[in-house]
Parts: C-alpha cells; structure tokens; sequence
C-alpha cells in the first residue's frame, strides 16, 4: 500500500486547471508554490490575469477549477487601500482585525502614523492611506501576504519609502508574499524570484 502523501511544506501550493471571467477562459492549468518566507513577484501584460490569481489565492474569485492550499491567516493589499471612510485610523484597524487599541497604536507607530491616529480615511494623504492599509494587513500576522500593486502612483520616494516599511514589517516573520507588480525595480528590490503570466489564457513562466 502507498504511503500516504506528506503534507506540502509550501505556504502556498496551488494547482489550477482553469479559471474564467463570465465564461472567458484568462488563466491556463499551472502550478504555483511559494515557500514560508519566500516573496514572488508576479508581472505580466495588463490584463493577463494577475489580479485574478491573486483574488484566487484571496478565496475572492470563483470561477477557477483546481485545487489550493493555504494556511489559515490570509491578508490582501489591494491597489486602492479600502479603508472604511467613517472610521479614524485607529478604527480602521481595531474594527477589522480584533486587535487591541494598544496593538493598533504599536501597528500606527510601525507605519510612521501615531500623528494621524485619530484622522479619518479621506484627511490622510494617498501614501498615508496605503500604509495604514498595510499597517492593517501586518496587524493579522497573515502567513500568507497578498499585494496587488501596492506602490502604484506613489512618487519614486514614497514608493522606494514604502518598499523599505515592507521590508521591515517582513522581516522575522516567516511569511509568504506574492507581490503583482508592473516594476522590474520592485521586483528586484522586494522578490526572491519573479514569475511572469503570458498568452490567454495566461500561462505561468519563470
Ligand atoms: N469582473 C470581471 N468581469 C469580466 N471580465 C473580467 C472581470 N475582471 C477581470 N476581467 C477580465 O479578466 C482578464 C484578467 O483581468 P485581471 O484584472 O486579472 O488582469 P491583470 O493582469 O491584473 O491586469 P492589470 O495589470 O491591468 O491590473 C482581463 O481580460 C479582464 O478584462
């Protein structure tokens, strides 16, 4: 008799047949591993799907055959931050992770925002706004991280500036992070290694 199979030590270990979008296959079978503590980048033409296999990952996306498996702590950073509008900082991240007022100042601290804690959503600047949403993802101490264009539209500093905060944050935790991103400098500066989706229905290149 076969022994049974050992469990994957991946953090992520998906293995997709197909997905769609309304019945329009946009992603091919693949197969994608990512190890605790390992960051990938993922980049491709717009449109490819990127997003699509992030929202799989996420449980966010239905339409997809296959099978995946995930940890149990799963945080998303979205390109807009979707934060609550109506709820300071503070709430912002107390009201959607549980956490303690003393752990979301320790998280605002983190992210260069215990002067803004009692500001709400629409007084914080773009950059203030995505620190806050990644404040909010590190909060959970996901051990699975997923980024969809984090840094998009900062200006070269905040974004260089956001880039360091994520290395901070990460470091120590044994974390997997799939990171979509346009920018061969954030690829190089924040992944391990870079995979890349291409065709339609896209496939999965190193
Ligand atoms: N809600 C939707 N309904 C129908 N089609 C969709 C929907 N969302 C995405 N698509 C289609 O699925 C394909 C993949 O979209 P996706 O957003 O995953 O691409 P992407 O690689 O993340 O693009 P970008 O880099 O521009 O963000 C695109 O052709 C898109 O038009």
């Amino acid at each position: 008799m076969p022994a049974p199979a050992a469990p994957s030590p991946a953090a992520i270990d998906l293995q997709l047949s197909g997905a769609t979008h309304q019945g329009a296959p946009v992603l091919a079978a693949m197969h994608l591993r990512v190890m605790p503590g390992e960051t990938v980048a993922l980049t491709g033409p717009s449109g490819v799907g990127k997003t699509t296999l992030l929202r799989i990952l996420a449980g966010l996306h239905a339409d997809w055959q296959g099978q995946c498996h995930l940890p149990g702590r799963v945080a998303m950073v979205f390109q807009e931050p979707v934060l609550l509008p109506w709820r300071s900082a503070l709430e912002n991240l107390t009201l959607t992770t549980d956490c303690s007022e003393a752990a979301a100042h320790l998280a605002l601290a983190q992210v260069g925002l215990t002067h803004r804690a009692r500001a709400f959503p629409g007084a914080l600047s773009l950059g203030q706004q995505r620190r806050l949403a990644l404040a909010r993802a590190f909060l959970v101490q996901p051990e699975v991280l997923l980024m969809d264009e984090p840094f998009v539209s900062l200006d070269p500093a905040l974004g260089a500036e956001m880039m360091a905060l994520v290395k901070d944050l990460r470091r120590g935790r044994d974390m997997a992070v799939v990171l979509v991103t346009h920018s061969a400098e954030e690829a190089a500066t924040l992944a391990h290694r870079t995979l890349r989706l291409e065709g339609r229905p896209a496939r999965l290149v190193a």
